[in-house]
């Protein structure tokens, strides 16, 4: 894997990055946001000559529209196959900005700049590039490594209060399905007074070492996806609607049912249940679900990239620290851990 630097200030690391590597010309990429907050803290230390694009800043945005406005600034621009990207920015520019440069002449370099703690602690590390399509989830996309990820919790300091609890979510996770001490340890009640520094250093450690054994999702890296099967069902379901939820919000709402699954399927004691709905609604709340939203939730669920032929097969947990993959679940008992959630 690729160098990954956690650092306390933007400008030093990434000047010392840029003069470390060799390249053409550099193509910086931010959302609207980012290029507000978060470009005003690098800009100092760029080039004196460079690309820059912008685009609207949120998950309605990361598909193959946007994806096609930044390949034909990159064309306009003539940046050739020793050009640089730089994405700064959340998950959704890391996923759709590694994308678009892999893809462009079949793959240019690119480096990450995460700014949101949801892209410090998970989306910027590991390669999993992609944009939505047809309405799923990262439908179309590659793994590939950046040459770089540059962490700097400076970033968080404008990064608005709902966003920082989506990230939360992505650390909880970590601690459910790799490190019980962990999760134990999170401060749930007052979760804004966590120590994201410390948080962030240990979710990568513990993202790293799932990744570094199955890089392309062979087996084990399937359960960084804990949460996901059902998450992402109900991200996609909520997106275009004036509830839409973020990738956390989902996510959470997703390991709750998930948790219940693994009591089902995993033979999960009720206690860790119990203590896992009880730690996620005390930070997340619980989202408004109807009847009417199950079944095109667990079509979605149908088309989850862990699945094969036509099992759909979830990453569960064994216990508390400890998660399986590949575990077969129908689609009567996905409505069932629905209808525990919405009992709650
Ligand atoms: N590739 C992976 O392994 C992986 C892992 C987890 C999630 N994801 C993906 O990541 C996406 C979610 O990422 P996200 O939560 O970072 O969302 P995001 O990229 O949409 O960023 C969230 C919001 O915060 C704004 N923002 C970013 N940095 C800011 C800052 N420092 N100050 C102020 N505003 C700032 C953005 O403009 C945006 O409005 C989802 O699409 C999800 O599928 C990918
Ligand atoms: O890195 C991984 O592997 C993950 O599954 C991390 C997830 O948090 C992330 O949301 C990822 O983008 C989901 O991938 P997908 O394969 O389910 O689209
Ligand atoms: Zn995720």
């Amino acid at each position: 894997m690729n160098p990954i630097i956690i650092a306390e200030q933007p400008s030093k690391s990434l000047s010392e990055a840029l003069s470390s590597l060799t390249f053409s010309s550099l193509f910086i990429l931010t959302d609207e946001n980012t290029q507000e907050y978060c470009f005003p803290l690098i800009k100092d230390v760029l080039p004196e000559s460079y690309f820059h694009f912008t685009f609207p800043a949120g998950e309605k945005h990361k598909n193959l529209e946007t994806c096609a406005e930044i390949w034909t600034e990159m064309t306009e621009a003539g940046l050739d196959r020793k050009a640089l990207v730089l994405n700064l920015g959340g998950g959704v520019l890391g996923d759709m900005g590694g994308f678009c440069a892999s893809i462009y002449k079949r793959g240019i370099r690119f480096i990450n700049l995460p700014t949101t703690l949801l892209s410090q602690v998970d989306a910027s590390v590991g390669g999993k590039l992609g944009v939505d399509f047809e309405g799923l989830k990262n439908h179309l996309g590659v793994f590939n490594e950046p040459e770089l990820v540059l962490i700097c919790p400076q970033f968080l300091n404008t990064l608005p209060s709902n966003e920082l609890r989506s990230g939360f979510a992505e650390i909880i996770k970590h601690g459910l399905i790799r490190d019980k001490e962990y999760f134990e340890n999170l401060d749930f009640q007052n979760w804004k007074e966590n120590d994201w520094k410390s948080l962030i250093s240990h979710s990568v450690e513990i993202k790293k070492s799932v990744v570094q054994e199955d890089p392309k999702e062979a087996g084990l890296r399937k359960i960084l996806n804990f949460g996901h099967t059902i998450g992402h069902a109900l991200e996609t379901h909520f997106l275009d609607g004036s509830n839409h939820l973020l990738h956390g919000e989902a996510i959470a709402a997703g390991m709750i049912c998930e948790a219940w699954l693994s009591v089902e399927k995993c033979q999960m004691s009720s206690a860790d249940l119990e203590q896992i709905t009880q730690n996620l609604l005390e930070v997340y709340g619980k989202i408004r679900l109807n009847k009417s939203d199950f079944e095109p939730v667990l079509n979605l669920c149908l088309q989850d990239k862990k699945n094969e032929g036509k099992e759909i097969l979830f990453s569960l947990l064994e216990k508390i620290g400890s998660c399986t993959f590949n575990v077969p679940v129908n689609k009567s008992e996905i409505a069932a851990a629905l209808t525990y959630y919405q009992n709650l």
